[in-house]
This record gives C-alpha cells, structure tokens and sequence, in this order.
C-alpha cells in the first residue's frame, strides 16, 4: 500500500480562500475589517520567516495586519506594555506574541497579559480550559486545530470512535490536539517520553499524530496498515556529505507512506495549515468582539 500524501499547501490555500471570502461580507455587511497583531522579539531567521508569512497571508486575506518587532534584549515590562495597549486598540481583534521568546522573559507571564478574546493562538489558561470543558467559544491553537481540519477530511468527518494516538504532550500542540480530538468524539491516547512501548501502542491507532521534537522517530513497522499518520515535526538536520540542511518530521516519512493509509509530508503538510488557521481563529474573534455571526464556525 502506498499512501495518499496528504496536501497541506493546498488545504491552507482552500481555508485561506474561505477566510477571504468571510472578511469580504464582514467588511461589507458591518463595517468591520478584523485587524492581527503579531510581535516578534529578536531576530531568529525561522520565526522572522513565519512572521512575515503571516503579516503578507493576512493583508492578502483583506485584514489589517500590524507587525511589533523588538529588540532581542527588550525588557520583560516594556514587552507587557505592548501587550497592554494592543488589548485597549479595538483595531486590533488578535494578538499573537511569536514563540520562542528570549530568556530572560518570563513566556507564560506574556501569555497571560493576552486579553482572552483576542488570544488567537489560544494560549491563554482561559482559552485552555474552555478547550478542555468544550466551550465552542474557546480559541483553539493554531497547530493542532490545522491537523483536526486535515482529518476531517481524510475521513470525510467521520472522526467519531477512531482510536487516536496523540505522541507528544506539550502546551502548543500534544495537549490541545487531544482535547480537539476527543470533541470530535476519538478515542484519546496521549503517549510522551515515558510512555512504555510506544510501537505497540502505535500498532492500534487509526490515527497518529506525532509532535516527538525527534526526527524521524516514529518508524513505519509501528502503524497499523490504513492509518493516517499527521507528522507536526519540524527538525533541520544536516546530512553527511550534504551542504545544506534538510527539514525533516519527527515520522520516518519513506517507511510510513508504505503502510499508512494517508500521511502528510514534512515540508508541505501541517505547517501551511498553521498560519491559514490563525487567520480564521482571527476573524472568529473579531466577530465573536463585534457579536456578530461567523461564517468560519
Ligand atoms: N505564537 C506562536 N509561536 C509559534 C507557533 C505558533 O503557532 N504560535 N508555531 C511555530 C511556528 N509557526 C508559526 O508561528 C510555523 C511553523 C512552520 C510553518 C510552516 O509553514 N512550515 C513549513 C516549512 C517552513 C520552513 O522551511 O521552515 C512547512 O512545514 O511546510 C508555519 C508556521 C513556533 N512558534
């Protein structure tokens, strides 16, 4: 068997096209253009990448978008007081602070400072916790909510009673990719570092996400035949006898697309979703301030 490669560009293009669609009739019916802010502090290339990707997928969406870069050294304080202005500016209807931050800053007090309804990174413990009790309201995490839209498709929203294996158990992606799986009514394992033999436990899963931080780690004698295998990796590694670094997930991409039933590839599957996504928890908050109804929902 070999699997279909799941095709996020083209996923994230399809969302992408729906958010600009929605923005269109909100600017037309009620006036209302939703507005991103986005801050980065320093300047690490990747997230420098990222952030002008989503400062340039927002304005061609229609929205406003407002970019904040600081200094690598910026105090803690004065980084809050950005935080707190972008709270009081009705422009602005998200607020998105780029992780990894430096240091000497203290992340989750940062995070924190987000007013909830304008947290579109769904960071928030407010926002975590109405993820947890199934608030429809709650923002979802941009990642995992990518991965559950991908699904959807892949079992043509029939997600209901599928065994999923969620590897990985941090804050941004393993912990809320298992809440999302369980409000579509899965079966959820949550597998980490000192899960006893993760093989076996992958053998049984219809559904693996694997968000390890280590490449290439899941192998494909560990899936079931006909599985979907979501790989949240992103790992640069250097190849012997290779000048530049290659990315790589954390699924062993050649092995698994001979048993999976669909898998997505590392570049090219979740990441496109990641920022296609955030535009729409965007929009979805401005509506959700301005209370009015979301096409997006
Ligand atoms: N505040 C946040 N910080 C970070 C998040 C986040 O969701 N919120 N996620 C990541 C970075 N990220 C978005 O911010 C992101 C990562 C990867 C991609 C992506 O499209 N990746 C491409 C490969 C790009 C490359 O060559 O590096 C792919 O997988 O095809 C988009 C967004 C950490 N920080």
């Amino acid at each position: 068997m070999t699997a279909n490669i799941i095709d996020g560009k083209a996923a994230a293009e399809r969302l992408r096209q729906q958010v600009g669609l929605e923005v269109s009739r909100l600017v037309t019916e009620y006036q209302l253009q939703p507005g991103l802010a986005v801050v980065l502090v320093g300047d690490d290339p990747a997230s420098q990448v990222y952030v002008r990707n989503k400062g340039r997928q927002t304005v061609a969406a229609g929205m406003l978008s407002l970019e904040h870069k600081l200094d690598v050294a910026v105090p803690e304080n004065e980084l809050l007081a950005l935080v707190d202005r972008l709270n009081n500016d009705p422009a602005v209807h998200g607020i998105l602070v780029q992780l990894p931050l430096p240091g000497h800053i203290d992340e989750q007090r940062v995070l924190q400072a987000i007013d909830p309804a304008k947290d579109v990174d769904g960071f928030h413990p407010a926002n975590v916790g109405r993820l947890a009790t199934g608030d429809p309201a709650a923002m979802a995490p941009c990642t995992p909510m990518g991965c559950t839209l991908m699904l959807r498709e892949q079992f043509d929203g029939a997600l209901c009673g599928q065994n999923a294996l969620v590897i990985g158990r941090s804050n941004i992606v393993g912990k809320p990719m298992a809440q999302l799986l369980l409000r579509e009514s899965c079966t959820v394992t949550i597998a980490h570092s000192r899960t006893r033999d993760l093989p076996a436990l992958c053998r049984q899963a219809d559904i693996v996400v694997a968000a390890t931080g280590r490449p290439e780690m899941v192998r494909g004698d560990w899936i079931k035949p006909g599985a979907v295998v979501i790989d949240v990796g992103i790992n640069r590694i250097r190849f012997e006898g290779e000048e530049k670094a290659r990315l790589v997930g954390d699924v062993a991409f050649d092995e698994v697309v001979e048993v999976a039933g669909a898998t997505t590839p590392v570049p090219g599957g979740v990441g496109p979703m990641t920022i296609a996504c955030l535009l729409r928890n965007t929009v979805v908050a401005a509506c959700l301030q301005r209370g009015v109804s979301c096409g997006l929902v």
